[in-house]
């Protein structure tokens, strides 16, 4: 097939804008999470898929984390069973927990295993029991609702928060170069599971890699206010702020907690970014263009 003259340049264009940002990220560690919302389609997922793939071969380590908060409450309701959110964590009993297992460890982290493998990646999934990857502990949740007893502590299940990443897996897996992919459950020392939320845990794998960047792919166009335009470049009080004023909330909350944890760790950007757009990773990685919600450590 020929090109005319006009494509060939756009094209040799591109991969011009494309040079100083390989160059500028090649051998830096990458973590991205996936969101349930973000794998609505087999396009969006094969772009996904194939984005992360050529982070891998132009020298950058991507690690993936994934959701499957939506597959989780497909397979519930199948089995009748109730599910509740508070403040965007699911209410996790065992019978919960067992399902959050199934769900996570099993379908979607073999789903998109498969999805890499396919488009000519190498990825090996993991959940974070898999070499202790993740030590979990149960998430304590103050009910801010009790007035008086403000301290009162809801009890949310089998819902866990990190304690520790061990990244030896982690490691092993990128210096073979396998492309890591990773379920969000974690195991406390007595082997109970917990179910984190994906977010949460890629923003603690990203600190403990000292990645360069954490991107969170999901279902809008970022961070947006209350008339529906994007937000980006926010200071940790402007976000402060629109937790108050409740225009953060559900899902939102954890995600862009986890951001700020991790740039004012180590982590350099933090990116919320639209999984809905083909090629959205590419766009925000190699032009400069950026699709989404950014977050540095502006207030150091
Ligand atoms: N200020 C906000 N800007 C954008 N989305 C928000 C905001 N506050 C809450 N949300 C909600 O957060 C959701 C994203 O979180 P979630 O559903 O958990 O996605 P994911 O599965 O990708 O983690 C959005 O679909 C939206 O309903
Ligand atoms: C505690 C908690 O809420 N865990 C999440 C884990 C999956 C997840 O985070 O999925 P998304 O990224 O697709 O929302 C859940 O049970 O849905």
């Amino acid at each position: 097939m020929s090109l005319d003259q006009n494509s060939a340049l756009r094209i040799a264009q591109v991969l011009n804008e494309a040079l100083p940002y390989i160059q500028c990220f090649t051998g830096k560690t990458i973590v991205v999470k996936f969101g349930g919302n973000a794998m609505i389609d087999e396009q969006l997922q094969n772009s996904f898929a194939r984005d992360i793939i050529l982070m891998k071969l132009v020298g950058m380590n991507p690690v993936v984390v994934h959701g499957g908060g939506p597959q989780i409450g497909q397979l519930l309701e199948k089995l009748n069973i109730e599910s509740r959110f508070v403040d965007g964590m699911r209410v996790t009993d065992s019978e919960t927990m067992d399902v959050v297992e199934m769900v996570l460890g099993g379908t979607v982290n073999k789903q998109i295993v498969n999805l890499i493998n396919k488009n000519g990646g190498r990825a090996v999934g993991v959940t974070g029991k898999d070499g202790l990857l993740i030590k979990a502990r149960k998430l304590a949740r103050k009910n801010e609702n009790a007035g008086l007893h403000a301290s009162e502590i809801i009890d949310i299940g089998q819902v866990g928060e990190v304690e520790k990443v061990n990244i030896d897996v982690i490691d092993m897996l990128i210096h073979s170069d396998f492309i890591p992919v990773i379920a969000p459950i974690g195991v406390d020392s007595n082997g109970v599971s917990y179910n984190i939320n994906a977010d949460l845990v890629a923003g603690k794998i990203a600190e403990r890699l000292r990645a360069e960047k954490l991107m969170l792919l999901t279902n809008v166009a970022g961070l947006q206010d209350k008339e529906g335009k994007v937000l980006t470049g926010l200071s940790t009080s402007q976000v402060e702020g629109l937790i108050k004023d409740g225009t953060i909330y559900g899902g939102m909350l954890p995600k862009i907690t986890c951001a700020l944890d991790a740039v004012q760790a180590s982590v350099i950007s933090a990116h919320i970014i639209d999984g809905r757009v083909p090629h959205a990773i590419l766009l925000e990685i190699f032009t400069n263009r950026g699709v989404g919600t950014l977050i540095t450590n502006n207030e150091v």
